[in-house]
């Protein structure tokens, strides 16, 4: 097995992580008895690269810009087949990258279970639940393709499709404050590494 090979391997059973601790030797000799070193040393930069953006990306004025533009980089919105539309990656992204938000506006569980049955089954399936830093269940709703902030632009985050075992995203809840007000943001968040042409997924946690 070449060193790549290997140490995606690696990478899949003991992901990079901003807080990990690199993989023992033991471990490392499982996927490369020859090449432990180096998966070392390519495990270790990895993070330092992570932590480096991370530093970065996870600033809270960058993520309020971004949730304001919607100028995500490195995503594109296309037709996949058998599920609609889908989004896919065009640039690699770590694991633990912001990748976008889940654009829509908050409304309360109940709103949002409302909205839910009183639209077409072809309309359904663009509400967020999740539970807000105070615990009240909330939604997010993403129904609208056109939202009221972003007239005239799709936002790419309600069109990225479910998996199971397969998601390459976790999601994550975030605050941002605008204009004084406390707004919740859903981040899209890289769980695994990410290659070009890959689609990107996360578990509804629903069937
Ligand atoms: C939030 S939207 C995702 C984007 C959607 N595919 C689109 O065209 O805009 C959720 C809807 O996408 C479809 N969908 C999501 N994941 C799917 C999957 N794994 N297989 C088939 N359809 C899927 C379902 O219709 C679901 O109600």
């Amino acid at each position: 097995m070449d060193v790549q090979a290997a140490y995606n391997r690696l990478v899949e059973s003991h992901p990079v992580t901003l807080d990990g601790v690199v993989p023992s030797k033991a471990e490392r000799k499982k996927f490369s008895a020859d090449d432990q070193r180096v998966l070392y040393e390519r495990w270790l930069k990895a993070q330092m690269k992570l932590r480096k953006q991370h530093d970065t990306v996870m600033d809270s004025s960058q993520i309020r810009k971004m949730t304001r533009t919607q100028k995500w980089k490195g995503l594109l919105v296309t037709d996949v087949e058998g599920k609609g539309k889908g989004v896919v990656a065009t640039r690699r992204f770590q694991v633990g990258e912001v990748i976008c938000d889940y654009h829509g506006r908050a409304i309360t569980a109940k709103e949002g279970k409302e909205i839910h049955v009183n639209t077409s089954e072809e309309e359904t399936g663009y509400m967020f639940f999740y539970k807000d830093k105070r615990g009240r269940c909330m939604s997010m709703d993403a129904q609208k393709e056109y939202c009221e902030c972003h007239p005239e632009m799709q936002t790419v985050g309600r069109h990225i499709n479910h998996a199971g075992e397969g998601a390459n995203l976790k999601t994550r809840l975030y605050t941002v404050d605008t204009d004084g007000e406390e707004k919740d943001v859903i981040l899209f968040i890289a769980s695994k590494h990410i290659e070009v042409n890959e689609e990107l997924l996360f578990d509804y946690g629903v069937n």
